[in-house]
């Protein structure tokens, strides 16, 4: 669906987008994240059509950028990072102009402009001027025409910018609804946002894409924590000379409980190093209470990763 070859974008003598490369399959849900000035909203807009790179080359839907954008914009919706602002125009006005520019028959605007005021819950404020809408209300209003004519792609740029908790969780049940049928990004630096709706994630730094990762394989530490009875230094010395464990530590003790961290090698599989954890303590005589794989929060492995640490991948 999405293929971006050695895309550049300069500014004058800044390089916001540099040299990046990946592609995006049909019903992706894909998060671009990165911190201010990461080069996001830059991307976001070469992809949309709304941008031309400086170099490289963006395929979306079969569609070359350079010379098929408005054909590619017509199956898109678009948010972008700065709403374009009509205060004069009411919501179902404006969404009645984005539909014509989306080239929706003037019979079919009706029906399209109802379904997407039900599904960003605008339909009672129809009629209100954009003007006086507050911010959270104008951002589902950007919302809503992003999802006129049920476009197969939907970049995002920020999309619960403005929103109140309620209404970001609602956003993000209405995004994980729509990837059922579209493919999604959204850029955003919030982690939860990622975790609450993204299968995999970019991140931009300086403009460069320094990872492209699915989020489960980003968030597996590799590491395994048990929790048993027993004597704590024997169970530690067991555990350590299984084939999949490359490090064991005793976490802490706690009565004759012991909780120790097995960091496994990379590759090894974790069910099969798991049968071998609970077959070899039962050899010990301690007793298996818990045992589960850690997972890393996303927000310090992105730091890691920006700070040149561990989880660069
Ligand atoms: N039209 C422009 N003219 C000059 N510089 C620009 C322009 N647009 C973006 N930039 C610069 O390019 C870099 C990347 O900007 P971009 O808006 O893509 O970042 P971002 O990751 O979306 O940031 P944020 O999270 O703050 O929105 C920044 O240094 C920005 O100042």
């Amino acid at each position: 669906m999405i293929d971006v070859q050695s895309v550049t974008r300069r500014f004058g003598a800044h390089i916001a987008v540099d040299n990046v490369s990946f592609r995006i399959g049909e019903r992706e849900v894909v998060g671009l994240l990165g911190h201010n000035g990461a080069g996001k909203s830059t991307m976001m807009r070469m992809l949309s059509g709304y941008l031309e790179p400086s170099a490289g080359v963006l395929f979306v839907n079969g569609c070359d950028l350079d010379t098929d954008a408005p054909v590619m914009q017509r199956q898109l919706g678009y948010l972008p990072e700065h709403l374009p602002v009509y205060p004069d125009m009411r919501v179902a006005e404006y969404l009645d102009y984005a539909a014509a520019l989306k080239r929706i028959s003037r019979a079919a605007r009706p029906a399209a402009i109802r379904r997407v005021l039900s599904l960003t819950d605008l339909g009672d404020r129809c009629l209100d001027r954009i003007g006086t809408l507050s911010r959270g209300l104008r951002q589902r209003t950007g919302v809503a025409q992003a999802l006129l004519g049920k476009p197969r792609l939907l970049i995002l740029d920020e999309p619960t910018n403005g929103l109140d908790p309620g209404q970001t969780a609602q956003m993000r049940d209405l995004i994980r609804a729509l990837a059922s049928e579209a493919t999604v990004i959204l850029s955003t630096h919030i982690m939860q946002e990622v975790e609450a709706v993204c299968e995999r994630v970019l991140v931009l730094h300086n403009g460069q894409l320094v990872l492209d990762q699915h989020l489960a394989t980003l968030k597996d530490s590799h590491t395994l924590m048990v929790r048993a009875s027993g004597d704590a230094t024997a169970i530690r010395r067991t555990l350590s000379q299984l084939p999949q464990v490359l490090h064991a530590r005793i976490d802490s003790t706690q009565g004759d409980a012991a909780t120790l961290r097995l960091e496994l090698h990379p590759g090894s599989e974790r069910d099969r190093a798991a049968g071998n954890i609970s077959h070899a303590l039962v050899g010990t005589g301690a007793r298996l209470l818990e045992l589960r794989p850690l997972l890393r929060d996303l927000d310090s492995v992105l730091q890691e990763l920006i700070a040149g640490g561990p989880a660069r991948g």
